[in-house]
């Protein structure tokens, strides 16, 4: 078969890329040629000759052939199993994009273009010196989903292929690492990585004692003494900007239970109490920013007046007040069935950036407990750290790291600097037909959900499919109403039932669908459209606020013009939205009284001014992510010249 890959399509990388990138692409074209010269040689074998021939791939590797050497064979095999098993064939842009994961980059190709599909060739070719390639995805279904959909691909060279999933004993998991490709997500084997260090110290480490006396005294025990992971070989992250930054943000803690007394319960309850009777700017003032309360002298008064109440009795007064700011924070920044929802009597932490669950996930430093206060729930475990590490530290641990996103350029150079990973843009196979309509701007919530109802309703009456996403449980049931109320029949997906969730959002793209959704739609599923769905304009989607990354934003369009479809995608904001607050609490509240009812904000300057508060709210995520790991770093540093463990403790 001739090569695909023209030089008018490098040209094409080149005006793209810039000529640094172009230059790498050429050398990349030069493997692609080569993948595509394979193809004729590969075809007419059967599968047992296929077979035979990865074989022989791993034995040349065992012996000491380097991996580029062996790239154009290990490609093409991979290419050709594809073709047998799930009936597709790697485009030649998605080759590219495989020898720009093997060569440690982040592959940018936009959503919907087949970044399973890619993986399965550098997974493939890293695997043959049989050390362990690892895919990371953002969620449990991804893995399983991939595990078993590219499985057959691998299986068909005689690869094995693990998948961890949450909830697995410790055989299972030791198995499944054990294979030549395991899948799973960056929170189960970071954490797998962190019961490892706790089990190699119960194996004989000289802090053996301390650590019984934190975790396993307390009702706690290891399963099993030996650690399940494997070296730290080669990891390619799927989503890699929302596991590499996004999830950078909090790191990974196994805590050791440390029940409270009765007076640290009574302690939260009562500053919950507190709290509620204080009055803002009089008695304390809060930043939206920071997400912090802090009392005035009027509200430090007050607090002190009930300081000799009986649930306080063990707190010094400065303790109160930490106390009683802590709840005010837990009151005012964390929402219910926005930040968290409450299942089975627990607080689990919904995930800010994709909506989803994350049970196991607690918030530090009394957070947690004060929000089980305020929600009068049972205040369950003060955590104190037996284990930690951040995404950053464990991501680096790897020998090789790379990954695939739909959205990374505007992080490159923090990818770079931190894990040393270039971005590297791959095109589209075929031409990206989606069309951004400008966003409708909006003085005040209840027109904009108003403006985005009558909207589902027009292209609904079109027999346009419309996938809505929300950024809380809370809204997408209001708009639920709303539709309701116009007799739109509709479905609603969020967090709350998110087990079904991929089917759901799969069918969003069929005649008439209306589906609304938290961000978590906007992450990993495929929407095919239905028939006569395409003379329509596609899937249309709408984003129903700016979310606090821009690349949140594209991965909800990115639902819509998959793979040369047509598609279309609006964002409608309003002042009432959060992310008006990262200009500051007071100039938030001035303009929004200022062009209270408005109505609809026509002027282009109203734009440009959610670009700018949405910047904002990303340089600030930016300095978080900093000063965690300058914190993490410091921490580590201190631990290591006590000749400590850097991970535990
Ligand atoms: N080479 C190919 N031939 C045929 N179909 C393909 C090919 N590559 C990908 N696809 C199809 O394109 C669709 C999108 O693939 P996939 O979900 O992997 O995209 P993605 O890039 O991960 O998207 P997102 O960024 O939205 O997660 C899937 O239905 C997949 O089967």
């Amino acid at each position: 078969m001739a090569s695909r890959l023209g030089v008018g399509w490098i040209n094409q990388v080149s005006r793209l890329a810039g000529p640094t990138t172009a230059g790498r692409f050429a050398s990349y074209a030069v493997q692609v040629q080569r993948v595509n010269a394979l193809e004729p040689v590969f075809e007419p074998l059967t599968d047992a000759e296929l077979r035979e021939k990865a074989n022989n791939l791993r034995l040349r590797s065992r012996q000491g052939d380097s991996l580029n050497v062996l790239l154009p064979e290990a490609f093409a095999l991979t290419r050709e199993a594809a073709k047998r098993t799930i009936g597709q064939r790697q485009f030649d842009v998605q080759v590219v994009g495989g020898v720009a994961i093997h060569n440690s980059c982040i592959a940018e190709l936009e959503t919907g273009e087949g970044k399973t599909l890619v993986a399965t060739m550098p997974a493939f070719l890293n695997a043959l010196p049989a050390k362990g390639v690892y895919v990371v995805t953002v969620n449990d279904y991804l893995a399983r989903r991939d595990a078993e959909w590219m499985g057959q691909v691998y299986r068909h060279l005689g690869m094995t292929v693990g998948c961890i999933q949450t909830g697995m004993a410790d055989q299972e998991r030791r198995k499944a690492y054990n294979c030549d490709i395991t899948y799973g997500t960056s929170k189960e084997m970071g954490f797998d990585f962190l019961r490892d260090e706790l089990k190699r110290l119960q194996l004989g480490d000289t802090h053996r004692k301390s650590f019984e006396q934190a975790f396993l005294g307390q009702g706690n025990h290891l399963e099993a003494e030996t650690p399940v992971q494997r070296t730290h070989n080669f990891a390619v992250v799927d989503e890699a900007d929302s596991i590499l930054i996004d999830e950078a943000r909090t790191p990974l803690i196994i805590g050791a239970n440390n029940q409270p007394t009765q007076e640290e319960a009574s302690a939260y309850y009562g500053a919950d109490q507190l709290a509620a009777t204080l009055v803002r700017i009089k008695d304390y003032k809060y930043d939206p920013i920071e997400k912090k309360a802090e009392l005035s002298a009027a509200g430090r008064r007050k607090v002190q007046s009930r300081a000799a109440h009986p649930s306080f009795v063990m707190l010094t007064v400065d303790t109160l007040y930490e106390y009683v700011e802590r709840a005010l924070r837990a009151q005012i920044a964390y929402l219910r069935d926005r930040d968290y929802v409450i299942h089975e009597g627990e607080i689990v932490i919904v995930d800010e950036f994709t909506g989803r669950m994350m049970p196991g996930r607690q918030w530090q430093d009394g957070l947690h407990q004060a929000i089980q206060a305020k929600e009068k729930l049972e205040i369950t475990l003060e955590t104190i750290t037996a284990a930690r590490v951040t995404v950053q530290d464990f991501f680096k641990r790897f020998k090789k790291l790379a990954g695939m996103t739909g959205t990374a350029t505007s992080d490159a150079a923090e990818l770079r600097r931190i894990y040393k990973v270039g971005v590297m843009k791959i095109p589209t196979n075929r031409h990206c037909a989606r069309i951004w309509l400008p966003d409708r701007v909006y003085s005040n919530e209840v027109e904009k959900f108003q403006a985005v109802a009558d909207q589902i309703v027009e292209w609904n009456r079109m027999g346009a499919p419309v996938l809505v996403g929300t950024r809380s449980i809370e809204k997408s049931e209001h708009l639920s109403a709303l539709l309701a109320e116009a007799g739109i029949e509709h479905q609603v997906l969020n967090a709350k039932n998110h087990e079904i969730e991929a089917q759901i959002v799969a069918q969003a793209g069929q005649k008439g669908r209306v589906t609304v959704a938290t961000n978590m739609a906007g992450r990993g599923t495929d929407i095919k459209l239905g028939e006569g769905v395409a003379d329509l304009g596609g899937l249309h989607v709408i984003g129903t606020e700016r979310n606090e990354s821009r690349r949140i934003d594209r991965q909800l369009a990115g639902r819509s013009a998959r793979q040369g479809d047509p598609g279309r995608c609006q964002f409608f904001v309003c002042l009432e939205d959060e992310i008006v607050e990262s200009f500051g609490e007071k100039p938030a509240r001035r303009i929004r009284a200022r062009l209270a009812g408005r109505g609809e904000l026509t002027n282009a300057r109203w734009r440009r001014f959610f670009v700018n508060a949405q910047q904002r709210k990303e340089r600030q995520h930016f300095r978080d992510r900093k000063l965690l790991m300058h914190y993490e770093k410091q921490r580590a540093e201190m631990r290591t010249n006590m000749g400590l463990n850097p991970v535990l403790g």
